[in-house]
């Protein structure tokens, strides 16, 4: 009995031990070795703080930065991320700086971006400094690597193709129309020509109804029940982000992890329900789950349930938010340019105007200037400002030895302002700078190389569909009530929403639709 006390403390010594040396190794000894070995090779950076890295620097510069911009003002570093743009300017394009006790190598060199996104052997997906994002995540391509990612991209691909695409108006035709039908009776409401709506509210809606629609192919209440607790797993995943860097925090039984858990948990049996529904009756239906489904039935079997599952929280997740936005701060910039407004209204209606319907895929692609300006929208507002990636093994890249484990930034929203690209007005609303195609090469504003966005052109196609179908009917301008704030969470957003004065262009109603 001695003995196995003995034996047990033993193991529960050397247990201690490597929890405590493991723990000194991450939070004292690679700091110090990784910045040394940073610095011989000319990369420096804020100086490590023992277990909060360069995050508490990082958190009072923000405290200090301005509340709002005014809304002429597209250069929103100052008040979105001040640090990245106090270290860009005393480090240089690319150094070094600490995520708690990890290191990240913050990059604006074009040259050396382009080949870490073009290299994803070395060069991996990482969740967002949200652990929490694998558990939901974790089988689902935006986190997968290899013959994994490979395998889904196979599967999933086709569904993205551009015949396939051409039938996708009809998804956003109907939510379009609702969204237009809340307008008219707000302002019919009004005993006015025009309302006040949310923007950014009503971009969610819409978007949430055409990515359910696109992932489980139905037309019915069933993606309501799935988008409604997908909405709200999101929220919480990106609420997560600003938990401590501590290991194992999402294990914790916080009320927001044991809410995340049970979400989860009911998302998944949706689907579950759907899929079994459907296998019991020998069709795979439509949609992105259709085509799933087919995989899974076939003799090889080339995606599992649980990875089916986990696509389709995946593509929601990564799909409309980023839509949402992209819609949102395209008719933030129409509202705010009237002239580009006027322009782009009457280019509509003079190569499309048949009215009712949404646009198809030809159509689209002769709308020039619209097209310029989702450019330029996703230029100055990329949804997705960052990009990260981390290291599978000790690298070298651009003659820069890189340790195991290192996290890569690529800031996005900060690539898109370079003046040597973009020239000195890079900070200016100027959509005629994509008038001969120029530059197209250095927008990154859906990734660039493998593992580029593949749900890019289904974005860009129903937002400027919705564009085309609103600007038909309706005139906007900014509401005195808007503060021009942009925020990141995980993508850019206006803090306090999108307050817009929407007027009825034309006197008769919703039966103009028929
Ligand atoms: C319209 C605005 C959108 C923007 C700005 C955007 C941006 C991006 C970016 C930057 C990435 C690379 C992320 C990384 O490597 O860490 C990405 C990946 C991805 N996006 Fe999008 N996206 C948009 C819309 C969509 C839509 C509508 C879908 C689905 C229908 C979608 C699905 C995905 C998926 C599944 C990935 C992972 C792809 C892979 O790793 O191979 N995205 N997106």
């Amino acid at each position: 009995m001695d003995q196995v006390v003995v034996v047990a403390r033993l193991i529960c010594t050397l247990a201690t031990v490597v929890l405590i040396s493991n723990a000194l190794w991450k939070l004292l000894g690679r700091p110090y070795v990784v910045a040394r070995s940073l610095q011989r090779q000319g990369i420096r950076g804020p100086p490590y703080r023992f277990a909060v890295g360069s995050l508490l620097e990082a958190r009072r510069m923000l405290k200090l930065a301005p509340g709002a911009l005014d809304a002429n003002c597209h250069d929103y570093a100052p008040v979105v991320y001040p640090f990245f743009q106090k270290w860009t300017a005393d480090y240089g394009k690319t150094f070094l700086f600490w995520w708690g006790p990890t290191p990240c190598i913050f990059s604006t060199d074009m040259e050396l971006v382009k080949k870490m996104l073009a290299d994803t052997n070395l060069f991996q997906t990482v969740h967002y400094f949200n652990p929490s994002f694998e558990s939901v995540l974790g089988k689902g391509m935006l986190l997968l690597d290899g013959d994994d990612w490979k395998r889904h991209l196979k599967v999933i691909h086709p569904k993205f193709n551009e015949e396939k695409l051409k039938s996708m108006s009809t998804l956003v035709l109907e939510g379009t129309r609702q969204m237009m039908e809340g307008w008219y009776t707000q302002i019919q409401n009004s005993n006015t020509d025009q309302a006040e709506i949310d923007m950014m509210h009503d971009s969610d809606e819409l978007t949430q109804g055409v990515i359910g629609q696109l992932i489980l192919g139905v037309n019915n209440k069933a993606y309501r029940e799935f988008c409604i607790p997908a909405k709200e797993i999101y929220e919480l995943l990106v609420h997560g982000m600003k938990d401590p860097p501590i290991p194992g925090f999402r294990y914790l039984p916080t009320r927001r992890n044991r809410r995340l858990a049970k979400l989860d948990k009911f998302c998944t049996s949706k689907i579950m329900q759907i899929m079994e529904a459907r296998l019991a009756k020998g069709s795979y239906g439509e949609g992105l789950l259709g085509l799933m489904l087919e995989a899974y039935a076939s003799d090889n079997k080339a995606l599992s349930i649980e990875e089916i599952v986990a696509e389709c929280k995946t593509f929601f997740m990564a799909g409309q938010d980023t839509t949402a936005n992209l819609l949102t701060w395209a008719m933030f910039l129409l509202s705010n340019y009237p002239q580009w407004q006027k322009n782009v209204r009457e280019e509509i209606l003079r190569e499309c105007p048949e009215e009712g319907e949404a646009p198809s895929t030809n159509v689209l692609k002769k709308l020039k200037l619209l097209n310029m300006f989702v450019l330029e929208t996703l230029r100055l507002y990329n949804p997705a400002p960052f990009i990260l990636r981390k290291t599978a093994c000790d690298t070298n890249v651009s003659n820069i030895k890189v340790a195991k484990g290192t996290r890569i930034m690529i800031p996005v929203g900060m690539l898109h302002r370079d003046k040597e690209v973009w020239g000195p007005d890079s900070n200016e609303f100027n959509p005629m700078r994509f008038d001969k195609g120029n530059n197209i090469s250095s927008m990154l504003a859906f990734s660039y190389g493998p593992r580029v966005c593949i749900g890019r052109d289904f974005g860009r196609i129903e937002v400027m569909s919705v564009m085309v179908m609103i600007l038909r009917r309706f005139a906007f301008s900014l509401s005195p009530k808007y503060v021009h704030r942009p925020r990141h969470r995980v993508v850019l957003t206006p803090k306090y929403g999108l307050p817009l004065i929407v007027k009825n262009l034309q006197l008769d109603g919703p039966d103009h639709y028929d």
